[in-house]
């Protein structure tokens, strides 16, 4: 559902030319847990932002779900992004003036969903991250663990085939991380595919793939023995009655 071959990307000011990436191969299936782990400066988060159409890259090919994304005008990648695509960051990128609730809401109004289809998904997703009770609160109101779990309800609110996670827990304590982690494996078990970035090694053993890159290639491959789901293939909002148990967080 996703390949990459001799990807490179270049970024070029008028006294440097910086190779991010070199010939990068890849190949991601539907209901895969992959990590991606490597030295700063490798290239993880370049990869991430050509995977999730935030950035083009320079040279070779790039197919996801079968359509060849190169060339594709900037409306043509936001459609594909929008439609498929959810993205977590480290910073948890939340509007600090909107409430959870329209928070959540943001990239669902790019969507033309009616209002009422729309509330019914964000909250089904704060549900999902134990945030429902939380909906007209702030962000600056909230934990960073937390934050975080908004930022994924914000992601799947979309039902996104795809997760892109840019070192999710990077920002939190080792606790936090923990719960972030495991609702990650859940929504993973629940059928989305999921790339994550992290500088975590233990959290990349408890994905199904690692790849290991440096200098802008993919230098190794790690299958760990993690079960694939059976539910691949599932949307998020199908999937109401499978959702993460995650602890309700009071008032
Ligand atoms: N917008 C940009 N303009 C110029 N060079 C860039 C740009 N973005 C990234 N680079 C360079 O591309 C290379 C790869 O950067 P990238 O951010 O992908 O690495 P990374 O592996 O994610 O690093 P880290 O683990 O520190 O986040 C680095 O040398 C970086 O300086």
């Amino acid at each position: 559902m996703f390949e990459m071959k001799n990807v490179s990307k270049v970024y070029r000011t008028e006294l440097v030319e910086t190779h991010a990436l070199k010939s990068f191969n890849l190949s991601v299936n539907e209901g895969d847990f992959l990590s991606v782990t490597g030295p700063s400066g490798s290239g993880k988060t370049t990869f991430l932002n050509i995977a999730g159409l935030l950035e083009t890259f320079s040279g070779g090919e790039y197919r996801l779900d079968g359509e060849n994304v190169n060339g594709l005008n900037d409306n043509a990648r936001s459609r594909i992004r929008n439609e498929k695509i959810g993205f977590i960051f480290q910073s948890f990128n939340l509007i600090p003036d909107l409430n959870l609730f329209d928070n959540v809401d943001v990239p669902l109004r790019y969507r033309k969903l009616k209002a009422p289809e729309r509330k019914k998904r964000i909250e089904e997703a704060l549900d999902l991250v134990g945030l429902a009770s939380r909906m007209k609160h702030l962000p600056a109101q909230l934990s960073g663990g937390q934050q975080q779990r908004v930022a994924i309800a914000r992601a799947l609110a979309g039902a996104p085939r795809f997760l892109l996670a840019d070192e999710p827990t990077g920002n939190l304590d080792s606790s936090m991380a923990r719960a972030i982690m495991d609702l990650l494996i859940e929504i993973n078990r629940d059928g989305t595919t999921i790339i994550m970035v992290t500088h975590d090694p233990e959290l990349a053993k408890e994905t199904h793939r690692n790849i290991y890159v440096r200098d802008g290639k993919v230098f190794e491959t790690t299958e760990n023995s993690i079960q694939q789901s059976s539910a691949v293939g599932e949307s998020f909002s199908s999937q109401s009655s499978a959702l993460p148990q995650v602890e309700p967080v009071a008032g």
